[in-house]
């Protein structure tokens, strides 16, 4: 471990407190470094259940699924997922590997601890830097294969952990890209236009990643952030939530409201990349994830992008409710571009991009 750490003390720019998360076992009462203001003015236990502030439901084999979709994108940035074809046996191995991974004790933990190198890491939220307190959340972030760390944690026996995350992440993607074909299909995009849209090709670089998230229970939820108010960067991330609740979405002019888990369902997110690309049109939707007293909350968000070289100019001439949207109101940039920006602005990188 020492060799690990000295290591990331030499290479890493981000201070070690920012990666390192809190031995969640360790504590009785809610540390300082750990209490949130409400500083937006949103109680966290606010929640607006009820059909009139619920995000979409949509069954994938509707035959209308891509006009709801496009207008769940619309009004809400985000929806949730039936019948998307995933089957709820591997869903529920990757749940049961996830919670195994996170009952490590903390030191076994940090053997898989993030490095500069980047790739699968163990840590606190990449967007921690950003804040001055700590968020109640610890996550594993797998780009490609986990063997090289989960080799680490489980020198005999970590075959069942990757084989079941391969699985999972070759699932999400056909499904994602599925969804692309959806997201796109509403948009009245020309075929000169989809052609040339650069997220059609390089399918095999595309850049995707799986987040698992924990979120250990609390004790003093009220007052603690589980993962701070964020837009995810790339074109849209799938999440399945366990059936714990505490994911929120902003409702402009209601407030945060609660994303309630639904047997089988995902939630599908907008994410910045498929903001822009309609010229403004789907807003990526700002999300944040509360904390509870009672139970360890699991979620796995899949991320999924073009490849890293891929421009993405927002399609000005899309036809807008009888309207011509004619100026771009974002100028063009690369995933790679936009994924710097974020890590150093977070969410002012959008604003440094409009026209
Ligand atoms: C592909 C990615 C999206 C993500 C950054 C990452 O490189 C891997 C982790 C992802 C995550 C998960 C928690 C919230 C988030 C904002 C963060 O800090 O790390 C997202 C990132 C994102 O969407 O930008
Ligand atoms: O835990 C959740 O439900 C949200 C996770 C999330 O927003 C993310 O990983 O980007
Ligand atoms: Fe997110």
């Amino acid at each position: 471990m020492a060799s690990t750490l000295s290591q990331v003390f030499r290479d890493n720019p981000l201070p070690l407190n920012h990666i390192i998360p809190l031995d969640f076992t360790s504590v009785h009462s809610l540390p300082e470094s750990h209490v949130w203001p409400a500083f937006d003015g949103f109680p966290f236990g606010t929640t607006y259940p009820g059909e009139k502030f619920s995000i979409p439901i949509i069954d994938l084999m509707d035959p209308n699924a891509a006009q709801l979709v496009g207008h769940a994108c619309e009004k809400w940035g985000a929806f949730q997922l039936t019948s998307h074809g995933l089957p709820s046996i591997l869903t529920d191995d990757v749940e049961s590997q996830t919670r195994r991974l996170f009952a490590l004790p903390a030191h076994e933990k940090m053997k898989a601890l993030r490095l500069p190198s980047g790739g699968t890491d163990y840590g606190q939220a990449r967007i921690s830097p950003f804040y001055p307190k700590f968020m109640w959340h610890e996550g594993f972030t797998i780009m490609g294969s986990a063997v090289d760390h989960a080799r680490k944690l489980w020198p005999d026996d970590y075959k069942g952990f990757c084989d079941v995350m391969e699985d999972y992440q070759k699932k999400m993607k056909e499904l994602a890209e599925s969804l692309l074909h959806i997201f796109l299909e509403p948009l009245d995009i020309s075929k000169e236009e989809y052609r040339s849209t650069t997220i059609q090709r390089g399918r095999e670089a595309c850049n995707t990643a799986l987040q698992l998230n924990s979120y250990p229970p609390c004790p003093d939820p009220n007052r603690a952030m589980g993962l701070a108010p964020h837009t995810d960067s790339l074109l849209f991330t799938i999440v399945h939530q366990s059936h714990t609740s505490g994911l929120q979405i902003l409702r402009d002019g209601v407030g945060w409201i609660t994303v309630f888990p639904l047997e089988g369902a995902l939630v599908v997110n907008v994410g910045d990349l498929l903001h822009i690309l309609p010229n403004g049109r789907y807003p990526s939707v700002l999300h944040r994830a509360v904390v509870n007293q009672a139970e360890h909350r699991i979620s796995l968000a899949y991320f999924y992008g073009p490849p890293a070289d891929s421009l993405i100019s927002p399609l000005c001439n899309l036809v807008s409710s009888g309207q011509q949207v004619v100026a771009p109101r974002y100028r063009s940039v690369s995933v790679k571009e936009y994924v710097d920006l974020m890590e150093k602005h977070k969410e002012k990188a959008l604003s440094l991009l409009r026209l």
